[in-house]
């Protein structure tokens, strides 16, 4: 977003103050303050380093973890996302999807509260509206949901149900592995009819933030099985002889759409992890430092 020189820039989810100067056009003067806000962490707090984070959405009731249960069911993902949320007191519901191709949805259910006991978890499938109904105490005029998960878990296509028009476009999905195109390129908010405030982040992004590469190759297992077979160990799949990959691709095994998907991914996990490899160098530096100046401190002595 341009900076407008305010102070905070507004984001999506913020309530301003509006000069109104034609139909359809404002300035904002101000905005409101917030009532919460979701950060998006530039490094993970596991590696025990604050990092710095940007707010992304503000004024969020609820964190609707979006995924689909069918292709996509991950606990680990599910504790890395109610993680954030309640690091920034965002009370986290899980929606998972696609139920109607499951034949036992409820073991789903089972196994989320076996895990967390407390996390509302509804079983919806968008296409029919089933199960949609129990959403419905969290769907009140004023309220904001915030939907987070990955691409082609559901999200456009449950803003879909929930609203009962098109307000988003839903993408083509692979019937294989179920995953979907980057249909939602930026943050948006969408107003039910009820007045209940939806907000759809992007699918790449949210699970973009504080990913490492082993969390890229556990989400792209088929890749990285086929990169096993590559000639080069250190294989980068763009162009070496040899490559099981760029054969896969070749041979239509493995969908273009993925294996870019999978280098974005790559791309945001690398530099995450040149941040902290940065930081540890630094770390070293400053350790000899104060070594030096200890040493030195004691032949004053
Ligand atoms: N059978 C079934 N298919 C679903 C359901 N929800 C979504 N889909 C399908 O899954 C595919 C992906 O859904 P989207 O709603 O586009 O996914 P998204 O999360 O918005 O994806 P991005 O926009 O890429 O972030 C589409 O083909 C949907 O028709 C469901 O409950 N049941
Ligand atoms: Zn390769």
């Amino acid at each position: 977003m341009q900076d407008l020189g305010l102070q905070p820039s507004p984001v999506v989810g913020d309530w301003c103050a509006v000069q109104a100067y034609a139909s359809d056009r404002g300035l904002i003067e101000a905005v409101l303050p917030r009532q919460s806000v979701f950060h998006k962490p530039v490094v993970h707090e596991a590696y025990g380093i604050e990092g710095e984070s940007f707010v992304v959405v503000a004024n969020v009731d609820y964190g609707a973890i979006v995924m689909d249960a069918v292709h996509d069911f991950n606990l680990r993902r599910i504790e890395r996302f109610v993680s954030l949320l309640y690091a920034d007191g965002i009370q986290p519901l899980l929606i998972l999807t696609k139920i109607d191709l499951l034949s036992e949805p409820e073991d789903y259910r089972l196994r989320v509260l076996a895990r967390f006991a407390d996390l509302p978890v509804f079983l919806v499938d968008s296409i029919s509206a089933h199960g949609i109904e129990a959403l419905s105490s969290y769907l009140q005029r004023g309220t904001t949901l915030m939907l987070l998960g990955l691409s082609g878990a559901g999200k456009s296509t449950l803003l879909n149900c929930l609203s009962n028009s098109m307000v988003a476009k839903t993408g083509e999905v692979r019937a294989q592995d179920g995953r979907g195109r980057h249909t939602t390129t930026s943050r948006q908010l969408y107003v039910l009819p009820n007045g209940t405030i939806l907000i759809d982040t992007p699918g790449l992004r949210a699970v973009g933030m504080n990913s490492s590469s082993g969390d890229v190759s556990e989400s792209f297992s088929d890749i990285h099985a086929l990169a096993l077979q590559c000639k080069f160990s250190d294989c980068t799949h763009t162009g070496e002889p040899g490559c099981a990959v760029q054969q896969a691709l070749l041979a239509g095994e493995l969908e273009q759409d993925r294996f870019l998907n999978f280098l974005e991914l790559r791309g945001e996990a690398s530099s995450f992890e040149e941040v902290l490899a940065r930081r540890k160098q630094k770390d070293k530096a400053l350790g000899k430092l104060l070594y030096h100046y200890r040493r030195g401190m004691k032949e004053y002595d």
